[in-house]
């Protein structure tokens, strides 16, 4: 779907000021606070692929609300699942709550690549993935009704809840 010559995919650049940048520190501290750069959100598309430089500041939040650092590696891709395929996997692969916060002295640089589908294709769920156990979770939806659901929303309002069966 995300190789769909109609497919919605994006790049998106990121390049998050060092936090001193704003507010230097006094002559006497060593250190300033990081700030929030990108706040708290899920991505909606399917996939990301991300790439960052060797600055860190990007969390990912789990059980019970804790955040936890990812080490930054430039060599390296980070793998995030999207809201899609979430609905698309019946709530089997989860969609991850991250965000990055900004260093106190280094720029950290990231790019990303959000793989989605096209506007009007219809997401499905592999009838092997709705068990009666296991009933389906989401409402049948395309991409373009998603999308505009999430413009009505804030950055960090979780969108999915708005198809739930
Ligand atoms: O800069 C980062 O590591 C996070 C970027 C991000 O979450 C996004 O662009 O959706
Ligand atoms: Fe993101």
């Amino acid at each position: 779907m995300i190789r769909d010559v109609d497919s919605d995919s994006m790049f998106r650049l990121n390049r998050y000021p060092p936090s001193s940048f704003h507010t230097p520190p006094p002559p006497h501290r060593a250190t300033t606070t990081t700030e929030i750069g990108f706040g708290e959100h899920t991505d909606p598309q399917m996939l990301t692929i991300l790439r960052s430089n060797d600055v860190g500041g990007l969390q990912i939040c789990v059980a019970g609300g804790t955040w936890v650092p990812v080490t930054p590696d430039p060599t390296a891709f980070c793998i995030n699942v999207g809201d899609v395929l979430q609905a698309m996997t019946n709530g089997r692969f989860m969609s991850v709550r991250h965000r990055a916060l900004t260093n106190g002295f280094k720029y950290r640089m990231s790019m990303a690549y959000f793989g989605a589908p096209p506007p009007h294709a219809w997401l499905s769920v592999p009838p092997e993935l709705v068990t009666p156990h296991r009933p389906l979770l989401y409402r049948p939806f395309n991409w373009a009704e998603y999308k505009k659901a999430s413009y009505s929303l804030r950055l960090g309002d979780s969108r999915l809840q708005l198809f739930l069966k």
